[in-house]
């Protein structure tokens, strides 16, 4: 899809989770089409790096960085202080997420909130703090929640990953009502799967395979970015509460997780070893 260069000139986005994935890749497109940014991430190293990247990559490229746990509300709340010092943003990409495959009876409740208060509280808390902050401030705005596919079919194995994704569309639902008269926009795209060292370390334990999606190839980053540059523009000005799926078709063709038919099958020993291959964090 072939943008105007200037599409999101003048505009300023807060990516959560910026620093790496899907959400380094949305931001630097979003950079390349004129807009600043502003990312957070729990790693500073992280985002400066991604920092120095979108230097690299993009002339000019004007990006600020402002660690953060999103699980912490006051955390968030200085964070947006932060960001808004040097403007206002007037775009949110909640991004940042949390999720690792596991037997959910098995769950911890301190593993429950680990995904549930970053994927739901953490952007709950951004989007309400980006919210107030325009509506005072009497400013458009619009908030692209990136949520997956098991929000709208659920998710054997990231069950609390897909409870959370699923709030985070009654989220962007709710709120395009509530805040519609103050030029608030909310919408939601659902990813099948883009490849990202964590989606294929976390959630990909027989690698990414294409049996079960009709373009029979992964998501390329490019095709991610390009629709969320577009929600987030001015050519979607009259859409909100929407969410666009993007998963090749996977969803009308069974749509169940890749490999979530072997692991109802997999033994405590196989569970072992997929807790023992995936990565802290
Ligand atoms: C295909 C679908 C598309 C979706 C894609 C994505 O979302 S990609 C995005 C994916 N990107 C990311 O996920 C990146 C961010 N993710 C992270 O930072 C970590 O994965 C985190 C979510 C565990 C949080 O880390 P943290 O340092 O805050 O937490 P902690 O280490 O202190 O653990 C807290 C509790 O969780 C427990 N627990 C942990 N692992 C497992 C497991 N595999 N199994 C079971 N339980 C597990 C752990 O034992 C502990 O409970 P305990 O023992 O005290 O009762
Ligand atoms: N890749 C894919 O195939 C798919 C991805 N998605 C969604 O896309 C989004 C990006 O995923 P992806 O790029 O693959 O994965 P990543 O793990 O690369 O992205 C997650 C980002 O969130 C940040 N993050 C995690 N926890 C917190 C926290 N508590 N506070 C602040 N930041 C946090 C991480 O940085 P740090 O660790 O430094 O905090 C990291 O930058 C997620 O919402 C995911 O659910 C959905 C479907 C498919």
């Amino acid at each position: 899809m072939a943008f105007a260069p200037g599409l999101l000139a003048g505009r300023r986005a807060l990516v959560t989770g910026g620093g790496t994935g899907l959400g380094r890749s949305i931001g630097r497109r979003f950079l390349e089409l004129g807009a600043s940014l502003a990312i957070c991430g729990r790693r500073g190293a992280v985002l400066d790096a991604a920092v120095d990247a979108f230097r690299a990559d993009v002339p000019g490229a004007v990006v600020t960085t402002h660690p953060c746990d999103i699980r912490d509300a006051v955390a968030v709340e200085a964070m947006l202080d932060d960001v808004w010092r040097d403007g206002p943003a007037d775009i949110l990409v909640n991004n940042a997420a949390a999720n690792f495959l596991a037997q959910t009876h098995r769950l911890s409740a301190r593993a429950v909130d680990a995904v549930l208060g970053t994927t739901l509280h953490g952007a709950a808390y951004c989007t309400v703090g980006c919210g107030r902050r325009w509506i005072e401030a009497g400013q458009p705005g619009v908030v692209l929640s990136i949520l997956t596919l098991s929000a709208l079919q659920g998710g054997a194995f990231t069950a609390p990953s897909a409870m959370a994704k699923a709030g985070l569309l009654a989220m962007t639902q709710s709120l395009a009502v509530e805040w519609g008269p103050h030029g608030i926009r909310l919408v939601a795209i659902a990813p099948g799967t883009f490849p990202t060292e964590a989606a294929v370390a976390r959630l990909r334990p027989g690698g990414v395979e294409h049996a079960g999606v009709p373009l029979r190839r992964a998501g390329k980053h490019e095709e991610l970015t390009d629709l969320a540059a577009f929600l987030v523009s001015d050519h979607a000005g009259y859409v909100t509460g929407e969410c666009v799926v993007a998963d090749g078709g996977r969803r009308l063709l069974g749509g169940a997780r890749a490999g979530a038919q072997e692991m109802l099958d997999w033994t405590d020993a196989d569970w072992a070893a997929q807790r023992a291959r995936t990565p802290a964090r």
